[in-house]
C-alpha cells in the first residue's frame, strides 16, 4: 500500500538518536516527519522491564561520565526529568573476588594482580600500530596472558566490562569519572518520552501522534536524486525527501535493511569493520538475600578458570532495597552461548556459581530474566566498539550520508560511541547536518532556476538539467565539514 503523502524526512528507528534527530528537525520547523520503529515502543536500547516488584533496565543502566568540568547532556536530561538514580562505586569490586571455594582473595593479592594487569594492558596499548595489528589478528583481546582464575577475572573486568577501561575514554575525560545507575520505575526510556513530548502529541505519558508508527519494520530503502521510498515488512510504502537511518551497527551488518541502489563500498567496508559487543545483564530473583550488603559490597567478582564465566555480579539493594535481586553480566561469546540455551539451564549454571561463592544452603532463585540482544533482529548486539586499528576515516565513513540517506546512532559518534550520550549527541549532529543540507538544496534550486530558465528552453528537460548539475557526493562533503563544528549551533 503506497502512502499518498510525501513527507520531508523519514526517521528509521525510535531510539535516543532517532528521537533527538527528530527533535532538532521539529524545533527548526521541519515538522512533516515520520518515525518508523520496528518494535512496539520507543527507546531501543533503553528498555525497562518489570521484574519481581521493581523495574529493571535490560539495556543501558548507567549514566556514565558525571561530575567533571563539562556536563554530560544525558545527566542534564535526567536531572530535568527528575529521574531517580544512585551512585555506583566500583572501586571496591576488586576486593570482593571470590574463589570457587567461597574464599575472598586477600586484598593485597587482588590489588597486586589488578595493578599488574593494568600495567600490562597499558604497555600493550603503547606498542606500535604494526604489532598491534599482528596481535589483534592473533588475539582480539590483546591478551595480557592471564592464567590463574583471579588473573582471568581481572582481565575480564579490564577488557570486557565497559566501566573499567585502561585507556583514557573521552566520556570520563570530558564529563567526569562518576557513574549513576538509573533506578526509576519509569525507566531510563522516560528521558525519551520527555524529549518526544516537545514535538509529538502525548497524553498520560503515551505518544498518540500519527507521525510515530510502532511495529513498523523497514525492509527496503530506495533512494535517488529525487527522493527516498521506504518499504516496510507489511508492504506499506512511504516517500520522503530524505531519510535518517538510526538502526544499530549490528542491524546494518545484518542486511535487514536492503538499500537500493546498494551503499557504496567505502560505506559498507566501514560498517563491516566496526566490532559489535554483546553485553548481557542476567537478573535473578530470590526469596531473601544471602549476600553481603553495606558499604563497598555492591559489586563482587567470581574467579573461575574459564574467562568471563559468570564473573561480574551486582546486588540491587542500593537501587531497590528489599528487592532481593542479583545481576550478573556476561559478554560476547558467553552472552551468545547463554542466549542459545534455555533459561532453566542458565539458572542452573548461575546457581552453581552462587553456591560456590556462598555455600550449598542458599535458596533457589524464584525467577530469571535473560535479555537477548544478539538474537534480537532489531539490534544484533549491544553496542559498537571501534577496532583498535580504526582511523578517523573509518568513523567518518560510518556516519557520512549517501545522497539523501543520512546515518545516525551511537556508532556514528566518534567520541562517545557505545554510550547513551553518544546516541543522543549523534542524533543532534545528524539532525543539524540534514537541516544544513535542506537549506543548501533550497539555495541550489533557487540558483538553478535563475541560471537554467533560458537554457532549458533550448536543450534539456528541467529534470535532466537539474540532475546534471548536482554532484551526488555533495552531501558527504557537506556533512564532514559540518560535523567539525561544535554543538553550540544546534537549536534546541
Ligand atoms: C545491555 C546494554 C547495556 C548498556 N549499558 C549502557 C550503559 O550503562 N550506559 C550507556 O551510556 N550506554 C549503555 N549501553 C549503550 C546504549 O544503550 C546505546 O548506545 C544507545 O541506547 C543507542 O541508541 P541508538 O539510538 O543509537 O540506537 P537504538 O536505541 O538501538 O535505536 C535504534 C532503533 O531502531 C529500531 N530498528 C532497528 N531496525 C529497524 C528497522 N528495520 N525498521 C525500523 N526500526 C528499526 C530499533 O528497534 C531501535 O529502537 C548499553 C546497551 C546495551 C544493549
Amino acid at each position: 500500500m503506497e502512502s499518498q503523502n510525501r513527507c520531508s524526512v523519514i526517521i528509521v528507528g525510535a531510539g535516543i538518536s532517532g528521537i533527538s534527530a527528530a527533535k532538532v528537525l521539529a524545533k527548526n520547523g521541519v515538522e512533516d516527519i515520520l518515525i518508523l520503529e520496528a518494535s512496539d515502543s520507543i527507546g531501543g536500547r533503553l528498555k525497562k522491564h518489570d521484574f519481581g516488584s521493581v523495574s529493571v533496565e535490560l539495556g543501558a543502566g548507567w549514566i556514565a561520565g558525571v561530575g567533571g568540568e563539562k556536563s554530560n547532556p544525558v545527566w542534564e536530561l535526567a536531572v530535568q526529568s527528575g529521574l531517580r538514580t544512585c551512585f555506583s562505586d566500583y572501586s571496591n569490586a576488586r576486593f570482593n573476588i571470590y574463589d570457587r571455594s567461597g574464599k575472598i582473595f586477600p586484598s593485597a593479592l587482588a590489588d597486586d594482580t589488578y595493578k599488574k594487569a593494568v600495567a600490562s594492558a597499558i604497555q600493550k596499548l603503547r606498542t606500535d600500530q604494526d604489532s598491534l595489528l599482528t596481535a589483534y589478528a592473533s588475539d582480539p583481546r590483546i591478551s595480557t596472558k592471564p592464567e590463574t582464575p583471579i588473573e582471568l577475572a581481572i582481565d575480564f573486568i579490564l577488557h570486557d566490562f565497559e566501566m573499567a577501561e585502561v585507556e583514557p575514554i573521552a566520556t570520563y575525560v570530558d564529563f567526569g569519572e562518576r557513574e549513576f545507575l538509573v533506578a526509576d520505575e519509569r525507566g531510563y526510556e522516560y528521558l525519551l518520552y520527555k524529549m518526544a513530548e516537545d514535538f509529538l502529541f502525548t497524553s498520560d505519558d503515551k505518544i498518540l501522534d500519527n507521525r510515530l508508527r510502532l511495529n513498523t519494520v523497514v525492509r527496503e530503502l530506495h533512494h535517488s536524486r529525487d527522493g527516498v521510498k521506504v518499504t516496510t515488512e507489511d508492504g506499506c510504502v512511504y516517500k520522503a525527501n530524505y531519510v535518517i537511518v538510526s538502526v544499530s551497527i549490528g542491524v546494518l551488518q545484518s542486511h535487514l535493511l536492503y538499500f537500493n541502489p546498494g551503499l557504496p563500498s567505502w560505506k559498507t567496508e566501514a560498517i563491516e569493520k566496526c566490532d559489535v559487543m554483546v553485553y548481557t545483564k542476567i537478573f535473578l530473583q530470590f526469596p531473601y538475600k544471602f549476600w553481603p550488603c553495606g558499604p563497598g559490597k555492591e559489586f563482587f567478582i567470581y574467579a573461575h578458570e574459564q574467562r568471563g564465566y559468570y564473573t561480574f555480579w551486582q546486588h540491587m539493594e542500593n537501587a531497590y532495597p528489599g528487592s532481593n535481586i542479583l545481576v550478573v553480566t556476561l559478554t560476547n561469546e558467553e552472552s551468545k552461548r547463554v542466549e542459545s540455551q534455555s533459561d532453566q539451564e542458565t539458572m542452573r549454571e548461575a546457581m552453581g556459581v552462587l553456591r560456590d561463592m556462598f555455600g550449598p544452603d542458599i535458596p533457589e532463585a524464584t525467577d530469571i530474566l535473560v535479555p537477548c540482544w544478539y538474537n534480537n533482529r532489531y539490534q544484533r548486539g549491544s553496542y559498537s566498539n571501534y577496532p583498535i586499528y580504526a582511523d578517523s576515516q573509518m568513523v567518518e565513513n560510518i556516519k557520512a550520508p549517501v545522497g539523501r540517506v543520512f546515518f545516525t546512532g551511537e556508532h556514528t559518534s566518534e567520541k562517545f560511541n557505545g554510550y547513551v550520550h553518544g546516541g543522543y549527541l549523534a542524533g543532534l549532529d545528524t539532525g543539524e547536518a540534514l537541516l544544513e543540507e535542506m537549506k543548501a538544496e533550497k539555495d541550489r534550486e533557487t540558483n538553478n532556476k535563475s541560471i537554467l530558465q533560458p537554457l532549458l528552453a533550448i536543450t534539456l528537460s528541467k529534470k535532466e538539467a537539474v540532475a546534471s548539475l548536482r554532484n551526488y557526493d555533495i552531501h558527504r562533503q557537506l556533512f564532514h565539514s559540518n560535523s567539525k563544528r561544535g554543538l553550540a549551533e544546534v537549536t534546541l
